[in-house]
């Protein structure tokens, strides 16, 4: 559960103007755009996604293992129904303020469920489609405890790694040619960590 203490129990749900964005360029033509507190409220959502969302386990093979992966998955399709109105709300937001720099609007939306510190993304792009190969753009909502996002270039070593903190109701957006020229992770924590969510909206496939 989240400490009612800390967040704003009795806030309305409510998306900010993206006008207040800043964009930090990270170089090899890939940038992130970072908006704290974009959605107010968000305890509301978090709470509706936790309990709402059918969250799938899923298992990879790893080499010769097969592993669980760390965190809960959900997955929304083009056109599909996504779990709160808020997040259609957010996915046309974010498609009106950046469909002309992205020349296509945000579709799906993939969900990741981080249940403790435990709970973590590894070094990865998003390259499954079509950012190995374009620009694009992947716009992460972000509800809970807080989490570190790294960001360093693809096999530019780690010490050039950027480090993001990524809070409840914040905004970062992915943009350029990050996606195929650096690698993003959620790093584990060793620290007690309460539970987060984050939304990951991409353009039709993208992935
Ligand atoms: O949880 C996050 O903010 C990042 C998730 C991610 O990188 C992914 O699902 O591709
Ligand atoms: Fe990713």
């Amino acid at each position: 559960m989240l400490q009612g203490s800390l967040f704003d129990q009795d806030e309305d749900m409510a998306l900010g103007p993206l006008t207040g964005v800043r964009r930090t360029t990270l170089g090899a033509g890939a940038w992130i755009d970072v908006l704290p507190g974009w959605l107010s409220g968000a305890d509301a959502l978090y709470e509706h996604l936790a309990d709402g969302v059918p969250w799938q386990a899923e298992r990879r093979q790893m080499y010769e293992r097969v592993v669980d992966v760390p965190r809960l998955l959900k997955f929304y399709g083009d056109g599909r129904t996504l779990p709160h109105p808020v997040l259609a709300e957010a996915r046309d937001a974010l498609s009106a303020h950046y469909g002309e720099e992205l020349g296509e609007p945000f579709t799906t939306a993939g969900l990741c469920y981080y249940r403790d510190g435990r709970d973590s993304v590894a070094w990865h792009g998003d390259r499954i489609g079509r950012g190995a190969r374009e620009d694009t753009m992947v716009a992460i909502l972000s509800v809970g405890a807080p989490r570190d996002l790294l960001l360093r270039p693809l096999g530019g070593g780690s010490g050039s790694t950027v480090r993001r903190p990524l809070g409840h109701g914040d905004l970062i957006v992915m943009g350029g040619s990050c996606q195929r020229t650096w690698e993003h992770a959620i790093p584990k924590s060793t620290r007690a960590t309460g539970p987060r969510i984050s939304v990951q909206f991409r353009p039709h496939g993208v992935r």
